[in-house]
């Protein structure tokens, strides 16, 4: 049947050209265009081909964290000064290397830092004597009814096939001169889809600003610095090399700010996420944990904010409390995992949840203790006599304030011992009424944006 079809069409075509000069001519016509058309794309065509055959191109996504390193170098060296669309990023308590230009501090006392980096344009650079093509570039999103929803940036760069090998050096070098210069400090990172980036970087607290009961901070920094040393010990007991602690208590007691304090002083950095982030599933859930960055904790804040039992607080929950469960010592779970979990609310957690292998050690964070009182005044007024900070401090009955609230007293008479000892009773007798109905506000509470 299609043989006969062809047939056909051929003697049709034959027939139609042998006796008919107009469409002769029609086909020469087109046959020449199409060989007219192939000449002329044809030095393009090569200049591709030589381009992809020669060059490398290396596309670096606007999200991606090594695009802040490298357009943050780029800008930095002669030629990329050259750029002459620059942007500007400001940035809260983040410093990158030399690149930053402080502006100041905000009303809570974080930096505040800017940068410039190059939106668009392209310059040729002599890096390590090999040729590289910078283009940095931005493209419009819109949505609907061209609505403009932001920008996609990009940087692209592109050398010569041959010259591959300098790459991890070049991209070695934009890191330690930008983001790698900033030792010291603790990161922050939050989710970002099924991955992690650095939301922040701060100044480590030291131990010593924080006042809990008794020996509660160097006995969890020696736990924690202790698992650290264990991993062959774990693997010949044939016990997965995770821990996991449980911080619970009322708020403002310093659950959050001993796991920044504890992560700073062992060398960790942060991976804080919230149960309550919107969108998170199961999947993501797992597929966040078996990504955690090497040499950071899990800190998961606020673990009865989605589940009470085992029961979402709202239709809205993605996640299922078997998906986490499994998400924690499930096979995705990763090696050498240190996870806090705090709570307000030890009563609502299923036992499930905080069972040890999940959460080994349960501590209580309790409000101010009378010794914890005297050592916040001392700290704030280190010319206030041993004796006399215990008589003030025995003032208040014992663990009725948070240490947040004391710290905000004391804040707000900062520098003025007489103001601190004549105002203490409004602190005993006026905040005694409504300290237990209202939680004090915290400031520095590590939370995924
Ligand atoms: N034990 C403490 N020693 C010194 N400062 C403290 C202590 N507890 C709390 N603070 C201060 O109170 C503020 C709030 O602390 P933090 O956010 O760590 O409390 P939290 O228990 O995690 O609160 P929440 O349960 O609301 O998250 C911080 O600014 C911190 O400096």
């Amino acid at each position: 049947m299609l043989h006969t079809f062809f047939q056909d069409f051929i003697h049709l075509i034959s027939t139609t050209f042998s006796g008919n000069a107009f469409a002769q001519g029609g086909l020469m016509l087109g046959i020449l265009g199409a060989v007219a058309a192939y000449l002329r794309n044809l030095p393009s065509e090569i200049i591709q081909r030589l381009k992809n055959r020669l060059t490398l191109t290396i596309e670096v996504q606007g999200d991606d964290v090594a695009y802040t390193w490298l357009t943050a170098w780029l800008a930095a060296q002669p030629q990329g000064k050259r750029l002459r669309h620059l942007g500007i990023v400001t940035r809260y308590n983040e410093q990158l290397g030399g690149h930053n230009l402080p502006v100041g501090t905000d009303a809570d006392g974080d930096d505040i830092t800017v940068r410039l980096i190059p939106l668009s344009g392209q310059t040729l650079l002599r890096y390590r004597g090999h040729w590289l093509l910078a283009r940095p570039s931005r493209e419009k999103q819109s949505g609907q009814d061209q609505r403009l929803l932001g920008y996609t940036q990009t940087l692209t760069l592109r050398l010569f096939a041959a010259s591959r090998h300098i790459l991890p050096e070049l991209l070695r070098e934009a890191y330690t001169a930008t983001a790698g210069a900033n030792s010291g400090k603790l990161e922050i990172h939050i989710p970002q889809y099924n991955d992690w980036q650095v939301a922040e970087r701060r100044k480590v607290r030291p131990l010593s600003s924080l006042v809990y009961a008794a020996d509660l901070l160097e006995n969890v920094l020696a736990d924690v610095l202790e698992f650290g040393t264990d991993q062959a010990w774990y693997a010949e007991m044939g016990i997965p090399y995770r821990r996991g602690y449980l911080l619970h208590g009322p708020p403002g007691n310093g659950k959050s700010s001993l796991v920044a304090a504890l992560a700073g002083a062992a060398g960790l950095n942060i991976c804080v996420l919230n149960l309550a982030t919107p969108d998170l599933s199961d999947d993501r859930l797992s597929a966040l944990l078996s990504s955690l960055p090497n040499r950071a904790l899990l800190l998961l804040e606020d673990i009865d904010a989605v589940f009470k039992g085992r029961e979402p607080r709202s239709p809205s929950v993605k996640l299922s409390f078997n998906g986490l469960l499994n998400a924690l010592d499930g096979v995705a779970a990763g090696e050498g995992r240190l996870t806090f979990m705090t709570t307000n609310h030890l009563g609502d957690l299923d036992p499930a949840l905080i069972r040890p292998g999940r959460a080994d050690r349960h501590i209580q964070i309790s409000n101010a203790s009378t010794a914890q009182i005297a050592g916040m005044l001392r700290r704030f007024f280190p010319e206030l006599p041993e004796a006399r900070a215990g008589a003030l401090a025995q003032r208040i009955p014992e663990q009725t304030l948070s240490m947040a609230r004391v710290q905000e007293y004391l804040l707000e008479r900062r520098g003025n011992l007489n103001a601190a000892e004549s105002d203490w009773a409004e602190l005993c007798v006026t905040e005694l009424a409504v300290a237990k109905a209202q939680p004090c506000p915290t400031r520095l509470r590590l939370q995924s944006a």
